[in-house]
């Protein structure tokens, strides 16, 4: 046998690239050292533009060939770095080094000692993450989250009026409709995405242990805090003042942590709607050329839902991991960030292409109304909750002196299949006032949905 040609060992990278291909842009290894050397790029920017050190403004042409590096930056670059950290076994300086040749190629030698001036390698990582996380957040995974969440209002809007027998511990019980109960993740993933868009994106810049030591030593007078501060919100992040060597990444944890919740939402959104179709609530709509089972030939199955399941409980994994770890680092630093966070990327593919299940798995199904009627109509026996609390508060009002009306129906319904026949009878028996007995009497399973249909009107504008 002879070897295969390199393989990816990720599905992402294989077979479920196409959906996840957005976040590669930003979550791989290339997005990150783009993401880097535009930090070098600013800091040189920043320190010539304040004539640091003896230097000039850069000339707004000069500026703009060296923000070229990071808009420009392709596979040329990628293929010369891999080249420099062969050498350097050391990742950022592999970058610095890449930076000031093209600084020499520019006729800009006179700054090239200004490159990666009284930086550590973290001080550039940290903000490269930040820089890269919130556009991956910002720019491809909530956008999508959003669709998800777009479609399910629509289907909760769609279905608001559509009644259908709950199942609380899987036994029938008090109906809703399907819109409202589609609501109700609507509304959660909504809270989510609320708590998201305040993510702080944290950012240091402040050397090797966090205090500024040999930026002092080289500037006494400079107010550096005050330079980092500036430099870091100049990126669009916000600033952290107090850190050992690394960036503490408790904006990371907080973030993998809502994320890793959406999922788990998602998660319940997905098995509950796999389990409508099961019951034959949700019919799936047959795909032109697609097949089932490879032996069953009448068979649609739920695939959508089911690849949804099992990558949000990657995604989460690999979330709950990276937030569980990146806050601790021996002393002012380990490596252990460094070699975990080149998995930020994985979390949220998995997390990403169950979000593409999922939007495409809600376009291919199709309400049963008919089917949620007959149920229904099978169940009469849950108006025993509606008889009974009307009889209570009909006691309570002076109209009735029924005693324990709860047991009354308990003895009445309790395990037992009961018929619109047999509840009519019942109801019109009881010694209660007539404008209730005439209430009862009107009510049907699918007429006892309460204030459903109005509640999906609580749907959050997302
Ligand atoms: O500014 C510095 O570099 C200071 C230095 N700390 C470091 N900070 C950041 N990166 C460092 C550090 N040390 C190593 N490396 C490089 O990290 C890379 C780790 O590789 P991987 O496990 O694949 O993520 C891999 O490229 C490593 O070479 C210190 O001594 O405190």
């Amino acid at each position: 046998m002879s070897p295969l040609p390199t393989q990816p060992l990720s599905p992402l990278d294989g077979r479920y690239q196409a959906a996840v291909s957005g976040l590669g842009e930003f979550l791989s290894e290339a997005g990150l050292n783009r993401a880097r050397v535009q930090v070098e790029v600013e800091w040189l920017i920043y320190l010539t533009d304040h004539s640091m050190f003896g230097s000039a403004p850069l000339t707004a042409e000069q500026q703009a060939s060296l923000r070229a590096l990071v808009t420009d930056f392709g596979q040329a670059e990628i293929d010369e770095l891999a080249e420099l950290e062969a050498v350097t076994r050391h990742d950022v300086k592999a970058v610095e080094y890449l930076v000031r040749r093209r600084l020499a190629a520019l006729g800009l030698d006179s700054i090239a000692e200004l490159t990666h001036f009284a930086c550590t390698s973290e001080d550039i990582n940290n903000l490269s993450y930040a820089l890269t996380v919130q556009s991956a957040v910002t720019t491809v995974w909530l956008p999508k989250l959003r669709g998800v969440i777009a479609k399910l209002a629509e289907l909760a809007e769609q279905h608001r009026d559509a009644a259908m027998l709950c199942h609380t511990h899987g036994q029938p019980a008090t109906p809703s409709t399907m819109g409202k109960e589609l609501a109700v993740f609507v509304y959660r993933l909504g809270r989510i995405v609320g708590q998201l868009e305040g993510t702080e994106y944290l950012g240091k810049f402040s050397g090797a242990t966090g205090t500024f030591a040999a930026h002092v030593v080289a500037d006494p007078d400079a107010a550096w805090p005050t330079i980092s501060q500036e430099f870091v919100e100049g990126l669009g992040l916000s600033w952290n003042p107090l850190t050992t060597q690394i960036e503490s990444h408790d904006w990371q944890a907080e973030l993998y942590n809502r994320v890793s919740h959406a999922n788990r939402v998602l998660h319940n959104l997905a098995t509950d709607i796999w389990t409508y179709i099961s019951m034959g609530y949700f019919r799936q709509i047959p795909q032109a050329g697609a097949t089932g089972s490879s032996t069953m030939p009448h068979k649609i199955n739920p695939i959508r839902f089911e690849n949804a399941e099992a990558n949000l409980e990657l995604s989460s994994a690999i979330l709950d991991s990276l937030a569980a770890t990146l806050v601790t680092s021996r002393l002012q630093r380990d490596l252990t960030d460094s070699s975990a966070q080149r998995n930020i990327g994985v979390g949220f593919g998995h997390s990403m292409l169950a979000l593409d299940n999922i939007q495409r798995g809600l376009g291919e199904i199709d309400l049963a109304r008919e089917v949620l009627l007959a149920d229904l109509d099978a169940n009469w026996e849950i108006l025993g909750e509606a008889i009974q609390t009307v009889i209570r508060a009909e006691v309570a009002a002076g109209r009735s002196n029924i005693e324990d009306p709860y047991a009354m129906l308990k003895e009445l319904t309790r395990g037992k299949r009961i018929g619109q026949a047999e509840l009519v009878a019942f109801v019109s028996g009881l010694d209660i006032g007539d404008a209730a007995k005439d209430r009862l009497l009107a009510l049907t399973p699918a007429g006892y949905i309460g204030l459903a249909n109005e509640l999906v009107d609580r749907l959050p504008r997302v």
